[in-house]
């Protein structure tokens, strides 16, 4: 079963009586004859199998040169009584002796035998007991195997030196070669002692192996770390959240507010149930993507100071049966477990969404049960709370948004400017900024941005700080990657010719001219013709606050300004030069205008009226709208081109200005149009 390496050598062992005896077996052939000749038949029988108990000798290990002619014909007669009389080995081998001094030196029977048992390589590579007996059963005892094999020539050379140089007389030499037997038995010994306990050590390892993977797979508590590669348990790290706190969450106040309770029901279960107030089992987070629903729940753990059991939905939803629900067994277990705790389930939608069975999610319906017959399982005064997050809770099934489950809602919008300054400052405080900046400026033009967006613009000015070699994060950065994430990274690579450029800079400077000198347009923040994402250049507005409402005159600006790039190309460049480079800005102004006639009932003509469907509108309608849409787009088109005739010079300025800078911020504009030079950067 367990086979040793292959550096080992096999060992070819004789009874230590055998040895002593064939040492002195001139004298004492009787006993030893009759041992080996049953050693004979040991080779098949199931005594040879089973290792004697005497310590076992290789004779192959052991310096035998000095035997003369004839003491080896005694001795191998004596050993080998059957071999040497069937095959008359003596004899052939007085004949054929030649001269060597040695028993080994002669190249003749012994050798033969050596050949005939195949090579010594393959005997040295014998390695199992089987592989030994079945060489033996053909060939010889065991121990004369050993003594033909002998080929260790300068072993043995250093016996017959050490005698020499000893200077043992005759009568002693017995007794030394005696005495070395019993030494190199005590040898053998030990190192098949040693092996034997090495077989032992590799065998209890081994066993031991195979117990602590089992464990491993069975201990929920070691399965955590195995659960992303056997895939079938659940368990769920706890993470004590002591280091998030409501501190950490900014621009969700009304949000913090309400989960302030579940943190003091968390501090203090028992209070509540005194009072025999009932706290919400379960309660959902509702949002957008990266508004800081995890970190609000991480806070909620952190404030109360309690373990915190994270899992996401898409965990539960598997493709195999059971695997989702015993996922939820195994995570509810554990909570209750350690209560008071947190349990927070992301993605929530993913497993307590309203899907029917498909092959996609063949065992959803099994999961979401599960799910519910955990939060059902428990008391609402327990210690644990279920807090959910999903961006789609129209998605929910019914049975998970019932009371008694996820009773109790939470939104967490987008922040607003205000929020958003939060959110920045926060992030801003982390790394080096110059005095300069100013985070309401970037709030106010990041509108719809969340708390992720706002952190990543924050790490992304940061980087191209560090990239430009500076050693502040300034407004440059930040307005750079404000735009990045909103318009894609910038192109320079791109190779803008002259005439584009020059047709980018006046379409771009007319939609600045326009909004810089219409009453209810956005204040202007930024033009640029570098290329970025999609386009070649653009003009950002920023509204001082965050718009609930627009007005008539505020959407008719809107329109004003997107036309102010066609109007400025044609006037400068002609009508047969005017590029198809305005068509996102008649997307803009198209849609505002048809919203004004259809949804807001900003049109005299069609009433205070909304028209949701209009292809099933009478044909009259649908033209009388048109017709709406229409006229304001048109009118919206003359005022612009009245604008940009009366600030020609402006807007020829502002153009050359662009071409020059390529970008300039709101302050350089209005230098460019107050007719002012402009510092060179
Ligand atoms: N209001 C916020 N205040 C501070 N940091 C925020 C805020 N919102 C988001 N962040 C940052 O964005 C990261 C991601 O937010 P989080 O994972 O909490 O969003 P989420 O609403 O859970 O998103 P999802 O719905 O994609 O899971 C947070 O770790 C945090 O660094
Ligand atoms: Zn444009």
């Amino acid at each position: 079963m367990f086979s040793l390496s292959s550096t080992v050598q096999p060992q070819v062992t004789v009874p230590l009586s055998h040895l002593i005896n064939a040492f002195h077996s001139p004298k004492s052939t009787s006993s030893v004859s009759a041992s080996v000749s049953q050693n004979q038949h040991r080779d098949v029988s199931p005594e040879h199998e089973a290792p004697s108990n005497e310590p076992m000798l290789n004779l192959r290990d052991l310096g035998l040169s000095e035997l003369k002619i004839g003491q080896i014909d005694q001795l191998v007669d004596s050993l080998l009584p059957g071999i040497c009389k069937g095959k008359n080995i003596s004899s052939h081998w007085h004949t054929s002796h030649v001269s060597a001094q040695s028993f080994f030196e002669n190249k003749y029977v012994f050798i033969q035998s050596r050949s005939f048992k195949t090579l010594k390589s393959r005997t040295r590579r014998l390695q199992s007991t089987s592989e030994r007996l079945a060489e033996t059963q053909y060939i010889a005892p065991s121990f004369v195997k050993g003594f033909l094999l002998r080929d260790r020539g300068s072993d043995v050379e250093t016996l017959d030196k050490l005698m020499k140089t000893k200077n043992i007389p005759e009568a002693h030499q017995d007794a030394f070669k005696t005495g070395f037997a019993e030494g190199f038995l005590k040898a053998q010994a030990l190192t098949q002692k040693t092996n034997d306990s090495l077989r032992r050590t590799r065998l209890i390892l081994f066993v031991l192996l195979l117990f602590g993977i089992y464990g491993l797979l069975k201990n929920p508590f070691l399965s955590v770390r195995f659960r992303t590669t056997t895939g079938l348990d659940s368990a769920v790290d706890p993470v004590q959240m002591k280091n998030v706190t409501f501190e950490h969450v900014k621009g969700v106040e009304e949000a913090k507010q309400e989960l302030q309770e579940v943190v003091e029901f968390l501090k203090n279960p028992q209070k509540f149930t005194v009072l025999g107030g009932k706290l919400p089992k379960g309660i959902l987070l509702v949002g957008p993507p990266g508004t800081g629903k995890t970190l609000l729940a991480r806070a909620v753990a952190g404030e109360a100071d309690v373990p915190f059991y994270y899992a996401s939905g898409s965990e539960f939803d598997e493709m195999f049966v059971g695997v989702g629900a015993s996922r939820i067994r195994n995570l509810f277990r554990e909570a209750k477990a350690n209560a008071p705790c947190v349990i927070f389930i992301d993605e929530l939608d993913s497993v307590g969404g309203k899907r029917i069975e498909s092959p996609m999610h063949p065992y959803s319906r099994q999961t979401i049960n599960q799910l519910l017959a955990e939060m059902d399982g428990f008391k609402p005064n327990e210690g644990v709370i279920i807090i959910g997050a999903t961006n789609f809770p129209e998605a929910l099934d019914n049975a998970l948004i019932r009371p008694g489950r996820f009773d109790m809602q939470v939104t967490v919008p987008r922040p607003d400017v205000r929020g958003r300054t939060e959110i920045l400052k926060w992030y801003l405080n982390k790394i080096k900024f110059d005095q300069s900046v100013d985070p309401e400026i970037i709030a106010r033009g990041t509108v719809g941005f969340s708390g992720a967006e706002l952190e990543n613009l924050v790490n992304q000015a940061a980087l191209k700080a560090a990239v430009d070699g500076k050693e502040m994060v300034t407004m440059k950065e930040l307005e750079f990657s404000k735009d990045k994430i909103l318009m894609g990274p910038e192109r320079r690579s791109v190779e803008i010719d002259n005439k584009n450029k020059t047709i980018t800079a006046y379409h771009e400077s007319g939609h600045a001219i326009i909004a810089y000198y219409t009453k209810d347009a956005m204040p202007i923040n930024k033009a640029t013709i570098m290329p970025r994402g999609p386009t070649l250049g653009h003009v950002s507005l920023l509204p001082e606050n965050d718009r609930w409402n627009e007005t008539r005159a505020q959407l008719l600006a809107q329109m004003d300004v997107s036309m102010g790039g066609r109007v400025a190309e044609e006037l400068i460049f002609g009508t047969d030069h005017i590029t198809t480079g305005a068509s996102s800005d008649f997307d803009n102004a198209t849609k505002i205008a048809k919203w004004m006639v259809t949804k807001f009932g900003m049109s005299e003509k069609l009433g205070v009226m909304t028209y949701s469907d209009t292809g099933k509108l009478s044909p009259e309608t649908q033209s009388a709208i048109e017709q709406e849409i229409r006229i304001l787009l048109k009118d919206s088109y003359e005022r612009a081109k009245h604008i940009l005739k009366t600030h020609a010079k402006e807007h020829k300025n502002l153009a050359e200005a662009l071409l020059t800078y390529e970008t300039l911020d709101a302050k350089e504009i209005q230098i460019v149009l107050e007719g002012k030079k402009l510092e060179l950067r």
